[in-house]
């Protein structure tokens, strides 16, 4: 588990004091991946990056496994950081040594015996699917699988905790897909916590169980991915959602619409049971779909619709309180009635 306690983290410049980091209080359990979002300048590399003292903290703690790391120093730091494994949006790869020696590289801080270690390369390089590739240099690989060397090697000392500073946000969306589905592999098969920082909520979307939105160095809204997808507080949580759960119609097609325009929203088994379907058949009205999805989010469904409803506004009225009833959330975007 990672505790951070009240962490603020400053940087003095030339120009002043700026603030990374503000206050900021977050638990993030055993086993969990948990996301961090935010645009660029909110603070989440600075966060990250405290949290396995790449950056020491101006005040507050960090309690990784129940240690407060803000107390540790030396040869005690080093050891604690052997727990923690980082993975970065640029790889970072030694350019001169093959995919096997990179790997290899990060055991010498465990100084095992050389057939224990190159073991360990073997079954790090099948973890991530590599094999093939272990006497190549990082030079002739995909970002993918640059990034694939890189995960392999923040495994080796075995962490409890594995840190993505923007790990995909170099590479294409399949290969992007393809990282997210490691990591969430490593995550469940090992049992190691992912926090990962991101400001893509496709990527949150994919593999996080919960998340934190940042603005100016503060946490303004944290909760269950499903939770914050479907039922948003602040504008800027809303304003990320919208990127995977939103759409517009184009303008003249609204102006198109004699009836009223309502956009409707689903909540978990809530999406598949035809709502919409009773709704028309039982109150006499019609509807006409303009935009709809259902997006899996944790594998639960969340499903949008806009829809223009004609008929007698009495019925219009029932039709959108029965919707309500049957637990969806009717907005009304353009009211003919
Ligand atoms: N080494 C540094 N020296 C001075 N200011 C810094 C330093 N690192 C970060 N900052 C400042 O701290 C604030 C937070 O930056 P940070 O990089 O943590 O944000 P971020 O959300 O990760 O953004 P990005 O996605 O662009 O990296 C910004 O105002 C930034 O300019």
């Amino acid at each position: 588990m990672i505790s951070i306690q009240n962490l603020s983290k400053d940087y003095k410049t030339k120009k002043g004091t700026v603030t990374g980091v503000d206050n900021v209080s977050l638990t993030v359990q055993e086993g969990e991946v948990f996301g961090i979002v935010g645009y660029s300048g909110a603070g989440k590399s600075s966060l990250l990056r405290c949290i396995n003292l790449l950056e020491r903290p101006t005040s507050g703690e960090i309690f990784v496994d129940g240690v407060d790391l803000t107390k540790l120093k030396g040869e005690g730091l080093r050891q604690a950081r052997l727990k923690i494994g980082m993975i970065f949006q640029h790889f970072y790869l030694i350019s001169q040594k093959t995919v096997a020696e990179n790997i290899a590289f990060a055991l010498k801080a465990a100084n095992l015996p050389k057939v224990q270690a190159d073991k360990r390369v073997e079954e790090l390089l099948d973890m991530v699917g590599l094999a093939e590739k272990r006497d190549v240099y990082p030079a002739q690989l995909s970002g993918g699988q640059k990034q694939r060397v890189g995960i392999a090697r923040a495994l080796a000392n075995n962490p409890s905790v594995l840190l993505c500073d923007e790990a995909t946000s170099a590479l294409d969306p399949n290969t992007t897909l393809s990282i997210l589905r490691l990591l969430k592999k490593i995550n469940r098969e090992l049992n190691i916590t992912i926090v990962l920082i991101t400001h893509e909520m496709n990527v949150v979307k994919e593999i996080c169980d919960r998340m934190a939105i940042m603005q100016e160095g503060r946490v303004i809204e944290e909760g269950e991915v499903y939770e914050l997808f479907s039922s948003p507080k602040t504008d800027l949580t809303k304003e990320f959602i919208s990127s995977v759960v939103s759409f517009d119609v184009p303008a003249p097609i609204l102006a198109a619409c004699t009836g009223s325009v309502i956009k409707v929203q689903f909540k978990g088994a809530v999406a598949g049971e035809g709502i919409i379907t009773d709704t028309v058949q039982n109150f006499d009205v019609k509807g006409n779909f303009l935009h709809g999805s259902i997006e899996y989010i944790q594998e639960k469904p969340l499903g949008l619709f806009l829809m223009e409803i004609q008929g007698r506004p009495d019925n219009i009225h029932r039709a959108i309180t029965y919707m309500e009833g049957r637990g969806a959330n009717v907005e009304v975007i353009l009211n003919g009635i």
